[in-house]
């Protein structure tokens, strides 16, 4: 099923038309939200094939570039005489005002972040909310005249025409973002487009998203042979789970025991995924592989990098087995399955323009000689949206609710070089953490919580009346919807103190334990 489907489809579709938006995916997720299909296409793609697809509505993304320098990204032509319900956001308004005839100019009176918004005018996407709203915005650049037929709808401060309407030719256009959280009526003002304006039906939902993915692995797949890098984690849990499903034995799932993971960890994984699933599950212990490898380095791009080629090393040589052991001698295992979501492809720099912040391991860390080809089922979504396809997939609540771990696990948890001694103090902080956090009922209210080890670093300490000179840890907890933006989490006095107490007492290297207070941004969640 594809978005190409025909009138007779039970849901309809919503493209998302890319100006090289750092928003793009969002808009696509909040479209989901309103249980509408939507897809992102980019801006150069001729209307001709955007009309293959029978979209009932189009929203134009915001964008870095300015609509009258000589270079910036257009309309497709003929766009705004398809008849299809559109709605240019930043950008895409401005974009649509120029075309249309209307002025767009630097009028100097930019506007960055929270912005108080009057609504002038009762229309179809502010109906029912208040006159005066908080709106998100970002821009330079400014509509000073609406094109004719439309009506200004809304306005700020600093900008005069800050949402139009044209109905009768189904043309909307909004200066700030509805698409970020900060909006405040954004969603209600998602849904007024596409529900009325366009009459949307919201009829797209998680099942439909399984369905979808599943044959379009199936397609992708063929009639080959698939390894699934599975981490424990819900995204590759999930990622498993749509694969089998579309190539059912033809898929094997293989856990790295790379010697970077949590006490316990692999265990739990041998005895949960394989009951759950009953999937087929090859464990590798790689631990002198990858600590060797990773001697002596504290970069953590590095870091990053060497895991990234290591896990395939591990891969490949899986690969090689699993064909051994089903005496299919001749035939290859073509594809690795991993749970790539839409935050790791960002923060590798892999959005249109984004930048590199940190390169994930099962991103930008992958080694430029791999051999497989990709099959990444949850690459444009985001985390909560794998924990409902997760549920929707028949996962237990424990995993789906599991907190998030990174591929390159305790090795980007030690600021400096990783030794064996390292991480098994790391691990050892770590679990008491984890198990006093459980203990106060914290889970759940806690995105996830890294301890780090500062082991670069030593103070000085009085233990037994005798002096310490240990290393610090630092705990991590934060509170996030999708790990794109992050707060710390305010944990009660009472568990911190027993986590500090007990790390302290029962951790020999470690001699004093700190909380991390940084919100991200301008923090990240790990520290490496
Ligand atoms: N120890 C491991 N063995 C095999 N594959 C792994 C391992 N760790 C990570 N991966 C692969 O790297 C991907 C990215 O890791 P990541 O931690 O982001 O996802 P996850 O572990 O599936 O879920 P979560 O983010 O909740 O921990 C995983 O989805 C998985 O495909
Ligand atoms: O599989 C992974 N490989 C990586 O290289 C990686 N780096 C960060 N993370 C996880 O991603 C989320 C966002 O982390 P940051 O705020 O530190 O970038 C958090 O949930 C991090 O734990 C990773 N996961
Ligand atoms: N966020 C955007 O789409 C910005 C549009 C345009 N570059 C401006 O600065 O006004
Ligand atoms: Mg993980």
């Amino acid at each position: 099923m594809t978005a190409a489907a025909s009138a007779d489809a039970t849901f309809d579709t919503v493209l998302v038309v890319d100006f090289g938006a750092q928003y793009a995916q969002l808009i696509a997720r909040r479209v989901r939200e309103c249980h509408v299909h939507s897809e992102i296409v980019p801006a150069t793609m001729p209307v001709a094939d955007m009309m293959a697809r029978n979209p009932r509505a189009i929203i134009l993304s915001g964008g870095p570039a300015s609509v009258y320098a000589e270079d910036a990204p257009q309309v497709p032509a003929g766009l705004f005489d398809t008849g299809v319900a559109t709605l240019g956001i930043c950008y895409g308004f401005q974009t649509m005002v120029q075309e249309l005839g209307g002025t767009v100019e630097r009028t100097g009176r930019s506007e960055f972040g929270r912005t108080q918004l009057d609504v002038s005018a009762e229309g179809v996407l502010f109906a029912r909310t208040p006159t005066s709203q908080t709106v998100w915005m970002s821009h330079g650049d400014s509509v000073t005249r609406a094109p004719d037929g439309f009506r200004t709808v809304a306005a700020t401060d600093s900008t005069p025409v800050a949402a139009i309407e044209n109905p009768a030719r189904g043309l909307y256009g909004v200066q700030f973002h509805p698409e970020v959280l900060h909006t405040e009526h954004g969603q209600e003002l998602l849904r007024h487009f596409l529900y009325e304006a366009a009459g949307c039906r919201p009829t797209w939902t998680m099942v439909n998203i399984v369905e979808e993915q599943t044959e379009r692995v199936r397609t992708q797949i063929g009639g080959k042979r698939a390894i699934c890098a599975l981490s424990g984690g819900v995204d590759s849990a999930v990622a498993a789970a749509v694969v089998q499903r579309a190539i059912g034995e033809r898929l094997t799932c293989v856990f790295v025991d790379h010697g970077l993971l949590r006490a316990g960890e692999v265990e739990q994984v041998e005895k949960d995924f394989v009951s759950v699933t009953g999937a087929r599950l090859k464990v590798v212990d790689a631990q002198e592989q990858f600590l060797h490898a990773l001697s002596g380095v504290s970069d953590p791009e590095e870091k990053r990098r060497i895991v990234g080629r290591e896990f395939i090393r591990v891969f490949e040589q899986a690969a090689r087995e699993v064909v051994a052991e089903d005496g299919a001698e001749g035939e290859e295992v073509e594809f690795l399955v991993q749970g790539t979501l839409y935050p790791d492809v960002v923060e590798s720099g892999g959005g249109s323009g984004a930048a590199n912040i940190k390169s994930h391991h099962n991103v930008g860390g992958l080694p430029e000689d791999l051999q497989f080809g990709l099959v990444e089922p949850l690459r444009e979504l985001f985390k909560d949206e794998v924990r409902q396809l997760g549920a929707e997939l028949g996962l237990p609540p424990e995993m789906v609710w599991r907190q998030p771990f990174p591929g390159p696990g305790l090795a980007i948890r030690i600021v400096g070089e990783v030794t064996r001694d390292r991480l098994e103090t790391l691990r050892a902080a770590d679990a008491i953490a984890r198990e006093e956090l459980t203990r106060a009922g914290l889970d759940r209210d806690i995105w996830q919580c890294p301890v780090v080890l500062l082991a670069d670093v030593r103070s000085v300490g009085v233990q037994g009346d005798g002096r310490t000179y240990g290393h610090p840890v630092v705990l991590r907890p934060v509170s996030s919807e999708d790990a794109m933006t992050a707060d710390w989490s305010r944990i009660p006095y009472e568990t911190l103190a027993t986590i500090s107490n007990r790390i302290t007492n029962e951790v020999r290297e470690i001699n004093r334990v700190t909380l991390d207070v940084t919100s991200k941004p301008p923090g990240t969640i790990e520290w490496e």
